[in-house]
């Protein structure tokens, strides 16, 4: 069983790692492609370069199974869909091999203004890490609330189209605080890996002179 997380990752930290490592664990995932959004379609650009991002991403999961980047967004021209992403991997992989796409709460509750969100709900099963300060919906879209299951066994049996609500170590961190700290001249230690944090530092990312 194989899963991505995409994201800005602007950068990356462990409240992206530590969550996507429980699920990995919890579902028994032999692979977790980290896959960092190029041209994110849907907010401001990142500040970082997509460069500096993909480098920040490596340092922060060399050594940890079943944790790969997979920069397959980099490549690719225009604004990075996740729908384009899907059915290239699929493409890679067949359509009979279990497949998941983890998302944090925040960004599922807009996933139905998504490019083509049924397409992506057919391929794929949707894994929702749980996210402090934010609830699941009670009027969730009938489309998707049919989908729903608490049975992990469902994300194995099928190859697809399921919605799985897992709870995972929450931490309250996000890409925005960690700039804001940078900007203002303070440091990120402890909310990301100390090899991003270095990275951070000797190429003067967001505004941190120190
Ligand atoms: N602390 C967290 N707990 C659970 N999921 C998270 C957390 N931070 C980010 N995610 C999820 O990881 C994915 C990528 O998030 P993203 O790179 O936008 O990080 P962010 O911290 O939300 O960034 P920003 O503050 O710049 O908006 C999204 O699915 C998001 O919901
Ligand atoms: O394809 C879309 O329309 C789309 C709209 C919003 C978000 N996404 C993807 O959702 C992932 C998380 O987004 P973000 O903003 O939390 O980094 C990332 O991989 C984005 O490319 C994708």
């Amino acid at each position: 069983m194989i899963a991505i997380i995409g994201g800005t990752f602007d950068p990356i930290h462990f409240g992206h790692l530590r969550p996507a490592l429980d699920i990995a664990e919890k579902l028994s995932l032999t692979e977790v492609r980290f896959i960092p959004s190029a041209t994110p379609p849907h907010r401001w650009q990142p500040e970082a370069s997509a460069e500096d991002r993909i480098n920040m991403v490596k340092l922060s999961i060399e050594g940890t199974k079943p944790f790969i980047l997979d920069d397959r967004e980099y490549h690719r021209e225009g604004a990075s869909y996740t729908i384009d992403t899907l059915k290239s991997i699929r493409f890679e992989i067949g359509n009979d091999q279990s497949f998941s796409m983890i998302l944090g709460l925040d960004a599922f509750q807009s996933f139905t203004s998504w490019k083509d969100w049924k397409d992506i709900v057919e391929a794929c099963h949707i894994v929702i890490a749980a996210r402090p300060g934010y609830q699941i919906d009670e009027t969730l879209d009938e489309y998707l609330a049919t989908r729903v299951t608490d049975n992990i066994d469902d994300l194995k049996s099928f190859a697809a189209g399921k919605i799985y609500f897992c709870d995972v170590t929450q931490l309250d961190i996000s890409a925005t605080m960690i700039r804001d700290k940078l900007k203002n001249q303070q440091s990120c230690d402890y909310l990301t890996p100390a090899k991003v944090c270095d990275y951070i530092e000797s190429n003067k990312l967001y505004g941190s002179d120190k």
